[in-house]
């Protein structure tokens, strides 16, 4: 199973999300090691609300249900905790009391105990995010592109089984937002994580390069 390519990548198998017993969400998709899906539709239509459904923090609002398998693994059967769906929002959201090193560092997964080891994996990987020696600085004092950077280079040292987007660039300017998201593709296909992107923006899809599952003004039930 170990070089079985589709147990490592994401599949979406009849899920579908009600809310008041109108269907937001409806989708079958399969997404290879490395590849992306593209979710798109207005405002409101359920694109963040398919993420949480994945990640293990659905609103109970909501009536989910369907399979979820993300390298091998079935990510329903286990709590948020264990899913390990790393998780980009439009915010980096870096702890503001806590160094950059230290920021990326406690997301390391505990099996790594040796603080030394673990303080080595944050300074590698922010040396691969162009941040090298960053580890000591305020996260405060940051631009907008570096706390980005150290918001991939967390989610990428936790080990992730998949890959979300909830519009990650929305926020950046436009030279920022094509650096920023090309390093993020060019991430998640050296790691062979499976992606799914929130985006209003085609030009993410275009870039992206895989599906795209548009989701309708009324969600995917009257589409
Ligand atoms: N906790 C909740 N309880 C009830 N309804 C909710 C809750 N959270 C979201 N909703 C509703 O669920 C629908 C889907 O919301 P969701 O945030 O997934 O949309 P979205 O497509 O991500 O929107 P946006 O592009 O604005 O981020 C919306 O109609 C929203 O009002």
């Amino acid at each position: 199973m170990l070089h079985d390519n589709r147990a490592k990548g994401l599949t979406l198998a009849d899920v579908e999300i009600r809310l008041d017993d109108r269907p937001l969400i409806a989708l079958s998709q399969r997404i290879a090691p490395g590849k992306v899906l593209t979710v798109m539709g207005p405002s409101g239509s359920g694109k963040s609300t398919l993420l949480s459904f994945i990640g293990g923090f659905l609103d109970p609002a909501f009536a989910a249900r369907g399979e979820v398998h993300a390298a091998g693994v079935d990510l329903l059967a286990l709590p948020p905790a264990e899913r390990r769906a790393g998780i980009l929002f439009q915010d980096p959201l870096l702890f503001p009391h806590m160094s950059v090193g230290a920021n990326v560092a406690f997301a390391i997964p505990p099996d790594i105990r040796d603080r030394r080891e673990r303080w080595r994996m944050a300074a590698e990987i922010l040396a691969d995010m162009d941040l090298a020696g960053f580890e000591d600085r305020d996260p405060a004092t940051l631009s907008g592109g570096q706390k980005a950077r150290v918001a991939l280079a967390r989610v990428l040292v936790s080990r992730p089984r998949v890959l979300l987007l909830d519009e990650p660039f929305s926020k950046l300017d436009m030279e920022l937002r094509v650096q920023m998201r090309s390093l993020v593709f060019e991430r998640a296909r050296a790691a062979e994580l499976p992606v799914i992107l929130v985006t209003h923006d085609e030009a993410d899809a275009e870039v992206a390069g895989g599906g795209v599952h548009r989701i309708g003004a009324n969600g995917d039930g009257h589409g």
